[in-house]
């Protein structure tokens, strides 16, 4: 049993200002796996002081020292990989090989992708008669959510230290015990006290105080479309910056080719993944109208190959997170039925078998409609709809007509065809042929967000810039 009733506030584990504390259910055994402090607007408030206090150091401090830094935490994260890849598993039920295979290891992709970086990250260029100088923004507040929990607060903790920000870290109050690791990592790496603080805890108690909070400068939220709403309602009486990072209903253009029923079976395999708890599942499969049969034979045969069940053994997806997000998944694969989906995998109820856990069955709808529940909301859980489309024009219609905007994926041999349909697409990222590149942006068009994350692009929203005026046209950057 995990019990973490500390925060980590100006370089000290530091008890709450009251103790109040919240069980961690493992969603595999529906038991109590641990406890959580969870904090309170007095708490933002010391480790929004910690991180004001130790600004004008870090901020003044050398990309050297930066880079030192970073290395320091990549050597301490790679000496706790197991323990936090254990930590996920318990927190949110991701299967073992994907919480140390890939979830773990991806922290530690944007943490090279960040010292790779800043190595090149042009902090002052000369444009005309001026200097552009890029600066830090202050204090920022990090808010994570549970689905990705190591990845998801990586992104947001490693440039927000290589531009020489300050911050402070609310993750998801479902999935505390990693956020505690990753703090003890930073520790053990030698962050200087104040320049990141962990405050633990749920929206309303620490997320509004944070995103509210006249001290800090930046937020950058990921989450659900309301809460980050709300994030940027409560931070917009003090002018912040905030970053938004939301939902998706992401599109998954299957091109009418030879490998048309190996790309619907990998689409329904990736929709699969992390039990459906991915913001940029490709959640909308749109086939050629006149190859529906097909792709209904080739979808079948992908989710019978999804191996449901305990997350310590080997198996491809584990629990969804919690019972109220089970309950939910339950409902929207309901309402897919009596909208008039055609059911063809799965449907409501546990796997056989599985009578303790918040288990999903790998569930496949086709013949759907872009006016159904199932293709609008974000489902959250193991569900996959297949839509049909008469021709590319009709394609790209249905794939931008949704609220969301945040991925989208084309499948299909003939990759000039591929690209022409990628830039189409009004979302912040489109993957052809399961393309993968920690260099490129991340982020949403619409109600999917306003930042962008990853690479190069993960530095800007930490970032002022500043025109020096009055330089010779010819004069050089120091
Ligand atoms: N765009 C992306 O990069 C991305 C990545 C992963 C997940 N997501 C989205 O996240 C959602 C799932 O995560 P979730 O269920 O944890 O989302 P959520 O919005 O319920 O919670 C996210 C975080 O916000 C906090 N929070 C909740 N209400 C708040 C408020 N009013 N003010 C401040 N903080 C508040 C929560 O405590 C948690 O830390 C999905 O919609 C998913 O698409 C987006």
């Amino acid at each position: 049993m995990r019990e973490y009733l500390k925060f980590y506030i100006g370089g000290q584990w530091t008890d709450p200002a009251e103790l109040r504390t919240l069980d961690i259910v493992n969603p595999a055994t529906e038991e109590v796996a641990g406890k959580v402090a969870v904090g309170s607007a007095a708490d933002v408030d010391r480790a929004v002081a910690a991180a004001r206090g130790a600004f004008a150091g870090w901020s003044a401090s050398s990309k050297q020292d930066r880079i030192d830094l970073l290395q320091n935490i990549l050597e301490a994260y790679q000496k706790r990989s197991a323990d936090l890849a254990a930590a996920l598993t318990e927190e949110m039920g991701a299967p073992a090989s994907l919480a140390g295979g890939f979830q773990v290891q991806l922290g530690v992709g944007q943490l090279s992708t960040a010292i790779e970086v800043l190595k090149e990250f042009a902090f002052e260029e000369r444009r005309g008669a001026s200097l552009v100088v890029k600066e830090p923004i202050g204090v920022c507040g990090l808010i994570t959510p549970w689905n990705w929990p190591m990845n998801l607060i990586a992104v947001k903790v490693f440039p927000a230290l290589a531009t020489g920000c300050t911050m402070v870290l609310k993750p998801s109050e479902r999935s505390p015990f990693t956020g505690q690791i990753f703090a003890e990592i930073l520790d053990a790496a030698g962050v200087p006290a104040g320049v990141f603080n962990l405050v633990q805890g749920d929206g309303p108690g620490v997320g509004v105080p944070l995103a509210s909070h006249p001290d800090v400068d930046m937020v950058s939220f990921t989450g659900s479309t309301r809460a980050g709403v709300e994030v940027a309602k409560n931070a917009a009486p003090g002018v912040k910056r905030v970053a938004q990072e939301l939902g998706g209903k992401s599109p998954n253009i299957i091109l009418d080719d030879d490998a048309f029923a190996e790309n619907v079976g990998k689409g329904v395999a990736s929709m699969m993944g992390n039990s459906g708890q991915t913001c940029s599942a490709p959640s909308r499969m749109l086939v050629p109208r006149a190859r529906m049969e097909e792709a209904v034979e080739a979808a079948r045969k992908a989710a019978s190959e999804v191996t449901v069940g305990d997350p310590n053994g080997d198996v491809v997806i584990g629990p969804v997170v919690a019972k109220d997000q089970f309950e939910r998944v339950q409902g929207l694969i309901q309402k897919g039925i009596d909208e008039g989906a055609r059911l063809v995998a799965g449907g409501t109820g546990r796997p056989d078998g599985l009578e303790k856990g918040y288990y999903v069955k790998p569930t496949v709808f086709a013949d759907v409609t872009n006016d159904m529940t199932i293709a609008r909301e974000e489902i959250f859980g193991p569900v996959a709809t297949i839509l049909g489309y008469d021709d590319l024009d009709d394609a790209i219609e249905i794939a931008n007509d949704t609220e969301y905007g945040l991925a989208g994926f084309v499948a299909g041999a003939d990759l000039e065809q591929a690209r022409a349909v990628a830039r189409r697409i009004r979302a912040g990222s489109v993957a052809i042929n399961d393309g993968f590149d920690f260099l490129a942006p991340f982020g949403g068009y619409k109600k999917s967000g306003n930042g962008r994350e990853w690479g190069e692009f993960g530095f800007h929203d930490y970032l002022e810039i500043k025109g020096v005026l009055g330089y010779a046209p010819d004069e050089a950057a120091s």
